[in-house]
């Protein structure tokens, strides 16, 4: 029976940077050791809903979650059980019908705006970190990928901003900082970081004889 995997979260603001450091992370370890889980994935179901009505939700609250569903997901990794990821589609803001069948790995990574605020969530976890970026970086950085890639305009991004992702993010998402055993500044690009992570996560796996 092997060792219980390790849990790394990734929180931070919208844009921060959390899914480009997280990614990079992975790469340097590859799909037989780690496991990555986006909140994202986790988003509350509204297919009964209309597309109307889809818009009007507040994605940046916690209540937007599934955060059991997430828990248990987590919880079944630690077993060493695969689970059935959901997969969401914020084209048209729901859950596609689709799920990935995610196998168990030695490290998993939960990576998400809200990661750190559910305790629940910070209890399973043993490693904290946060993305640091400035809330005007990070609003350029989500108004070019949400052009390009999540089908909005320029003005839904900027309407979105100004009344829900700002003050939520200020609400809910700076204040979890504090739970976090590092601070990364500015993300994505962040070499020295990601390297310390990768050493980090190279010396507990031997620790555990994972490697
Ligand atoms: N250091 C960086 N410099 C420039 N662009 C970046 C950097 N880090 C991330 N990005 C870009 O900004 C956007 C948001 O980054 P992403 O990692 O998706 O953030 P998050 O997951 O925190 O929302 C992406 O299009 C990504 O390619
Ligand atoms: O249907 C949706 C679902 C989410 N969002 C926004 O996405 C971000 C979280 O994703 P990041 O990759 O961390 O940016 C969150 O701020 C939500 O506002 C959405 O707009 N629509």
């Amino acid at each position: 029976m092997y060792p219980r995997p390790v849990v790394i979260g990734v929180a931070g603001g919208s844009g921060s940077g959390k899914t480009t450091v997280t990614k990079a992370i992975c790469e340097r370890f590859g799909e037989q050791s780690i496991v990555m889980i986006e909140q994202d994935a986790y988003y509350k179901d509204q297919s009964d809903k209309t597309f109307e009505e889809r818009l009007k939700t507040n994605y940046d609250h916690p209540l937007a979650f599934d955060t059991d569903l997430l828990i248990s997901h987590i919880e079944q990794l630690l077993q060493y059980k695969p689970i059935d990821k959901p997969v969401y589609d914020y084209k048209i803001h729901t859950r596609s019908k689709e799920v990935i069948r995610v196998e168990p790995r030695h490290v998993i990574i939960v990576e998400g705006i809200l990661v750190l605020e559910d305790e629940r969530l910070r209890n399973l976890m043993d490693i904290k970190l946060f993305v640091d970026t400035d809330a005007d970086i990070r609003l350029i950085r989500r108004l070019l990928r949400d052009t390009k890639e999540r089908g909005r305009t320029m003005d839904s991004v900027i309407n979105q901003y100004v009344s829900v992702v700002r003050p939520m993010h200020n609400q809910f998402i700076e204040p979890t900082k504090r739970y976090a055993d590092i601070i990364i500044p500015e993300g994505g690009q962040n070499r020295v970081a990601i390297d310390l992570m990768v050493t980090k996560i190279q010396t507990i796996l031997e620790q555990k004889s994972f490697l």
